[in-house]
């Protein structure tokens, strides 16, 4: 308690707010100097997207929203691992009522950040496979830490990424890399993330990152927001139409792909293999 209110103190002084109050999976802070807001990911161990982490990243994205943020960094409190992307377990022998909710709330929670009207920045400050790639993907500005891995490996598990996951990579490196990329399941490296396009910037570490975001966010304040936001949603609208025109098709495809048995049996083969890497 007493560590909490002076660094509530610390935060006051340095101009740093808390916003989202009561979430306890993501922390949402705003600087009351620049209106940058910054979304830190904290569901440890691996900040894996399970139903309630997707619920508290799609409601801190609104209330930046609704907050007139000037733009927002996404980021993880793990330094070492920025989001494992989906949780596992939620598509593993899965409830048919969660799962279905589980799914809707990761398509609401894409549609969002994706089409934000404020420049969005991923500081990716670890490992990013999977739905942890999508969630960078789908901000305007990569920022990587070195020695760590990002990519949609989704194949390697038996698995497939859905259309929306390989239009997000496809609007970032294009289709020739996207094909080779996703057909192997490949993880790039920060160095080969950035030679491929997949990362705008590698850094040292999360400060370093952190002030680099804020310097692409500060590039926009001289242009007008409702002109910036708008050239943004015509960019991406027909990418966003593609999955908010089909989102129940998705749903049934999604859950068509996992509940197939050789996808449970290669689904339950990697949550051993990465249980067995946890205990060695
Ligand atoms: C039509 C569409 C159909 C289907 C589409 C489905 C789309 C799926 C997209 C996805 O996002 S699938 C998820 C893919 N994710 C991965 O492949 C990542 C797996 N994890 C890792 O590679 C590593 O954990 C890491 C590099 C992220 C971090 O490594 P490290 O820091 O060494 O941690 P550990 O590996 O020891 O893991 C600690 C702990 O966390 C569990 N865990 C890891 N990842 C997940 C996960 N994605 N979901 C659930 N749980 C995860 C791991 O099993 C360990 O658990 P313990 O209980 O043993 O402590």
């Amino acid at each position: 308690m007493a560590l909490l209110c002076f660094q509530s103190l610390r935060m006051l002084r340095s101009g740093i707010r808390c916003m989202s109050q009561n979430a306890q999976l993501v922390s949402l802070t705003v600087n009351d100097k620049t209106g940058v807001a910054t979304l830190s990911l904290q569901r440890p161990p691996v900040n894996s997207l399970n139903l309630e982490l997707l619920t508290e990243i799609s409601s801190a994205l609104t209330e930046a929203t609704d907050n007139n943020s000037r733009g927002l960094i996404l980021t993880s409190t793990n330094d070492g691992v920025f989001s494992a992307g989906l949780d596992i377990l939620e598509m593993y022998k899965p409830n048919l009522d969660r799962v279905k909710e589980f799914w809707t709330k990761l398509q609401e929670t894409w549609i969002k950040l994706y089409q934000t009207a404020y420049p969005t920045v991923a500081v990716i400050n670890g490992h990013s496979p999977a739905g942890g790639c999508l969630l960078a993907l789908s901000c305007e500005h990569r920022i990587m830490v070195k020695n760590f891995t990002i990519g949609l490996n989704e194949t390697r598990l038996g698995i497939v990424a859905p259309p929306w996951f390989i239009a997000s990579m496809v609007n970032v490196i294009g289709q020739r890399q996207s094909e080779r990329a996703l057909t192997l399941g490949h993880m790039f490296t920060t160095e080969e993330a950035k030679n491929v396009g997949l990362i705008d910037e590698i850094v040292q570490n999360k400060a370093e990152g952190t002030t680099q975001a804020e310097a692409f966010i500060q590039k926009f304040a001289k242009i007008p927001f409702q002109a910036r936001s708008l050239t943004k949603t015509w960019l991406r609208n027909k990418t966003v139409e593609s999955l908010v025109k089909n989102r129940e098709d998705d749903l049934n495809m999604f859950l068509q792909v996992v509940t197939q048995p050789n996808a449970q049996e290669s689904l339950g083969h990697y949550i051993q293999s990465l249980k067995n890497k946890a205990t060695k």
